[in-house]
């Protein structure tokens, strides 16, 4: 592999550990300087695919402002700012005060509200995941526009149609991408769109962690972080 590659990556799983609750993850100082080198190698081609909010993805990668699909690909700020958004809100403000209610009857549910998705996470009391999966489709039942993904101790309803392979190919189509071979790397169920994306476009899919995948390799978070290291480096 060469400069020729664009890279895109995961943020929760990948780039920082699981924490027991969202914000608690931390950003080791080695990520930011990881980021800062593969973007100086690859002459900014690469993005962060994520299913955060792109707010909470810059204020943990601050100072960095990176291209980014955010939100599971429902928010793309491609490479020149730009944010493109393609989503009707509506349908998920009123799942987002359906599960509200759940999340406020048990305080061992969080429930995050972003602009086009919610996720209820159970982590804090596996027991309730089941209840938390029926009262999620329950919410959205009869609403084809929406779609429910089983993520790690989260349930996730987003935008049918909108995913992170999407915006894999909507960067692949536009500078610093496109021509180069792109390397997707992620460890949860949200990242397969962008494994098949990238396998469709010629390119390597990296999995990190255990479970079935599309992806054609597979590591830990060291591994992955030793090895970008390696490549970011041998560009300098
Ligand atoms: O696409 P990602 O960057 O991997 O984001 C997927 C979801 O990650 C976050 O939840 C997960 O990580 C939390 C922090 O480690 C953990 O507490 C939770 O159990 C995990 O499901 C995030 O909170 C979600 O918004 C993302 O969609």
């Amino acid at each position: 592999m060469t400069e020729s590659a664009a890279f895109f990556i995961d943020f929760d799983g990948t780039l920082v550990d699981i924490a027991a609750r969202p914000h608690l993850v931390h950003v080791e100082p080695q990520v930011l300087e990881l980021l800062r080198g593969l973007t100086a190698r690859l002459d900014g081609a690469v993005a962060i695919l994520t299913g955060r909010p792109l707010a909470t993805v810059d204020d943990f990668l601050s100072p960095l402002t990176l291209p980014a699909g955010a939100e599971h690909g429902a928010v793309r700020r491609d490479a020149e700012g730009a944010v493109h958004r393609d989503f009707e809100a509506d349908a998920m403000t009123k799942v987002g005060e359906a599960l509200q209610v759940l999340a406020d009857e048990h305080g061992e549910l969080e429930l995050e509200r972003k602009e086009s998705s919610v996720a209820l996470h159970y982590r804090q009391k596996p027991e309730l995941g089941d209840m938390a999966r029926e009262a999620v489709h329950r919410a959205i039942e009869g609403n084809r526009d929406l779609h429910v993904m089983d993520g790690k101790m989260v349930l996730e309803v987003k935008v049918e149609g909108l995913d992170k392979g999407l915006a894999l190919e909507a960067f692949m189509a536009e500078e610093p991408f496109a021509g180069r071979v792109p390397v997707m790397i992620g460890d949860d169920v949200t990242d397969e769109y962008a494994f098949a994306a990238a396998n469709k476009a010629g390119g390597i899919s990296i999995k990190i962690g255990e479970g079935d995948t599309l992806a054609h390799y597979r590591t830990d978070r060291p591994g992955f972080m030793a090895w970008a290291k390696a490549f970011a480096d041998a560009g300098s």
